[in-house]
């Protein structure tokens, strides 16, 4: 292995201490801030997940509502638990845990959130006030990757960065964060209808790996130097996490980011931010009512 290590881990650390001392500041002016999870179903990983932001949010001092429904929950029985939750004064953010079940319209849920709420910034306002460059929550994993970028001191501006997937959470929002003019990255977005995926990412000095397709991306895809950031996550029959990079890149790369204890602790670091964040701008601008 010869590529320095993007450590979320360290990172996301840092990120939660300095939180710790901003969340204290809030609940001094008497606001304390509360992230509510939905949670659809019974898929181990997502649990696992959203189990962890609430351990995250224990640590910062943040408080945590969690909201669960089975499986077989209805598109209307989801829908009156996110009126409750934009209703409920002690919840100030929150985000409904992706994917949603087959046969449920997750762009349905996602419009029915109050966007003053929307901890992921996935909401479509929040999307679009991104697009339009107005401050707002920002999607957790494509600003966690940044700020993984700029704390290990690699250079995004003017950067080529190639996304490798289009999925809600990453791939679509990824390009919109990156040439921001705060970050002005050059920007290729690839997906399964690209042709000669390999030539493309030769000329990246950055990787964004999030197709979900294991070992996708090779030793020989990859520029001598570049940064290589792992965000697929398939398991192996054991269930252990089988990432889209494959281990060899280490050899190659300047700079990879693990998977586990890169991208994902910068994920749910972020989700801590959009809350605090959100609470900080209420306490600066209260609303009448
Ligand atoms: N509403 C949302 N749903 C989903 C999002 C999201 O940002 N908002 N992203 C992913 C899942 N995700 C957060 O919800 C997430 C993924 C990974 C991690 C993480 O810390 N992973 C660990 C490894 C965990 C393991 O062993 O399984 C790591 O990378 O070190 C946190 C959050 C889809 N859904």
């Amino acid at each position: 292995m010869t590529a320095q290590i993007l450590d979320g881990k360290a990172t996301a650390a840092a990120i939660k201490s300095d939180l710790t001392a901003r969340v204290a500041a809030l609940k001094e002016r008497g606001v304390t801030p509360g992230l509510g999870t939905l949670l659809v179903g019974d898929d181990p990983g997502s649990r696992w997940y959203v189990n962890g932001k609430h351990r995250d949010c224990a640590q910062v001092g943040i408080a945590s509502i969690q909201r669960e429904l089975p499986a077989t929950a209805s598109q209307e029985e989801i829908e009156a638990v996110v009126r409750e939750l934009n209703d409920n004064p002690e919840c100030t953010g929150y985000i409904v845990q992706l994917p949603l079940p087959k046969g449920i319209d997750a762009n349905r849920v996602l419009e029915l959130m109050d966007p003053a709420k929307d901890a992921d910034g996935l909401h479509p306002m929040s999307l679009g006030r991104l697009v339009l460059g107005i401050e707002g929550p920002l999607p957790c994993t494509p600003y966690g990757i940044v700020q993984l970028l700029r704390h290990h001191g690699v250079e995004i501006k003017g950067a080529n960065v190639v996304v490798v997937g289009r999925g809600i959470t990453i791939g679509r929002p990824m390009p919109l964060v990156l040439t921001r003019k705060s970050e002005n990255a050059t920007v290729t977005q690839c997906h399964t209808g690209t042709r000669d995926l390999s030539s493309h990412l030769r000329q990246a000095d950055i990787i964004v790996a999030a197709a979900g397709v294991p070992h996708l991306i090779k030793p020989e895809d990859v520029k001598p130097g570049a940064a290589v950031l792992d965000v697929g996550v398939s398991r192996d029959e054991h269930g252990k996490i089988v990432g889209d990079v494959h281990p060899g890149v280490a050899e190659v790369a300047g700079w990879v980011a693990p998977n586990p204890g890169g991208v994902g602790p910068m994920t749910r670091a972020q989700l801590l931010v959009n809350v605090v964040e959100a609470a900080e701008r209420a306490v600066a601008a209260p609303s009448e009512g």
